[in-house]
């Protein structure tokens, strides 16, 4: 496919998102009709879709408009392309442009609209940031996320498994967040088929994710539950650092489908629980609560959700959060810890839902609360521990 051809189907599925198709689903039918597209052109048009879907608000602004055409007119705009390089009607690519579209189009507003946030949420982040933090984390979560791995310390270090990449031809560079983190520089797209992933001496994690695993204190031989595990990558973590009893289990079953083999991978057991077998395997010494959130810390890799979010669906988030915390203190020893995590930037979610807990229980404490703003190396993130102090409610 020519550049041009690229944008050309960017533009097509833009306009599918437009009338709400998902963007993954968009790009997987758009994929199965264009037998002709290689991985390469796969890759750049998915890149496209991405990247104006993370810039969607200014992307508008300087297009004149929010239909592919528009969007994809502001994104080359952006990149400083000359319009008419593109827009040529030459084969696959775009239709010449009109007058009318030649004549709309202007910069961005500064705030919500340069930060490519929706209005009510630009509010929020500039209210819990300030404003210079404000514009930075919408700023970062304009670019595109680094593929991180997490070295899986109980197979590997990390320079075996830098040795071990190379036979892929993927190179990577250390991070500061966390040295059991490598940031891929070269060839992300082979890590899945590659020896090193395959064999389980990395996985694929982001670094301040990681950072947050090794910041929690686990004793050997301890009893520990994901409680909102998902596809288990929290357990993993904790799991390479600690030789531990290790329970998960999620409110969505399906979501666990894969532990098993990634476990395996890593050279750990993990016993699966159904949510009416939880209450029999209690106490445990470790409950790690990575709860469902906005997930504002990560909106450059799922840019749909920052359009998404609405203050009435965070509020059912907070609501659900409270209730999950709630839930999983009554499965901690009395000695034991109550972990909770998010990958969200918003207090309401992180150390509001933490106040909020120990005002309503205070024979519980704050041992560790700590967060991770969004960086170019790693997500936004929360974690908070909370054990029993002794004092009776
Ligand atoms: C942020 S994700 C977890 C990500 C996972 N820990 C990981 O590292 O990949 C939150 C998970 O909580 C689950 N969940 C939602 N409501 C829940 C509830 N009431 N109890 C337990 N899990 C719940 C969701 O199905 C989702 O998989």
């Amino acid at each position: 496919m020519t550049p041009a051809a690229r944008v050309q189907a960017a533009i097509e599925i833009l306009d599918h998102i437009n009338q709400g198709t998902a963007a993954e689903k968009a790009l997987t039918t758009w994929a199965r009709r264009a037998r002709y597209a290689g991985s390469g052109d796969r890759a750049a048009v998915r890149d496209h879709v991405f990247q104006a879907l993370r810039c969607r608000r200014s992307y508008a602004a300087l297009g004149g408009g929010t239909n592919g055409r528009a969007l994809m007119r502001g994104a080359l705009i952006d990149a400083g392309v000359a319009l008419d390089t593109v827009f040529t009607g030459d084969g696959h690519s775009p239709a010449v442009l009109d007058t009318e579209e030649l004549t709309k189009g202007r910069d961005p507003a500064a705030g919500a609209e340069q930060g490519n946030l929706p209005d009510w949420l630009w509010k929020r982040f500039e209210t819990a940031l300030g404003t210079g933090n404000a514009r930075l984390s919408a700023q970062i979560l304009q670019q595109r996320a680094p593929v991180t791995l997490r070295v899986n310390s109980r197979l590997s270090t990390a320079p075996q498994a830098i040795e071990i990449l190379k036979e892929d031809q993927i190179t990577v560079t250390s991070c500061d967040l966390i040295d059991t983190a490598l940031i891929v520089i070269e060839g992300a797209r082979r890590v899945a088929g590659s020896r090193a992933y395959c064999e389980g001496y990395v996985e694929l994690q982001d670094a301040s994710s990681q950072a947050a695993m090794a910041a929690l204190s686990v004793a050997p031989g301890s009893r520990v539950l994901d409680y909102c595990a998902g596809g288990g990558g929290k357990t993993l973590a904790l799991a390479a650092r600690v030789t531990a009893d290790w329970f998960a289990h999620d409110a969505n079953e399906s979501r666990m489908s894969d532990l098993p083999r990634r476990a395996d991978r890593s050279g750990i057991t993990v016993t699966c629980l159904e949510t009416n077998a939880i209450a029999d395997a209690a106490p445990f010494d470790l409950v790690l609560c990575d709860v469902p959130c906005s997930g504002s810390g990560t909106w450059r890799r799922a840019p749909e959700a920052k359009w998404r979010l609405t203050s009435e669906r965070l509020e059912e988030l907070c609501v659900l959060q409270r209730d999950i915390l709630q839930d999983a203190a009554s499965l901690v020893a009395p000695d034991g810890q109550l972990a909770y995590a998010t990958c969200s930037l918003l207090p309401e979610e992180n150390d509001h839902q933490v106040t909020r807990f120990i005002d309503q229980h205070p024979d519980w404490e704050i041992t560790l609360q700590k967060s991770w703003s969004i960086s170019e190396w790693g997500d936004g993130f929360f974690l908070a521990s909370l054990k029993r102090s002794g004092q009776k409610t």
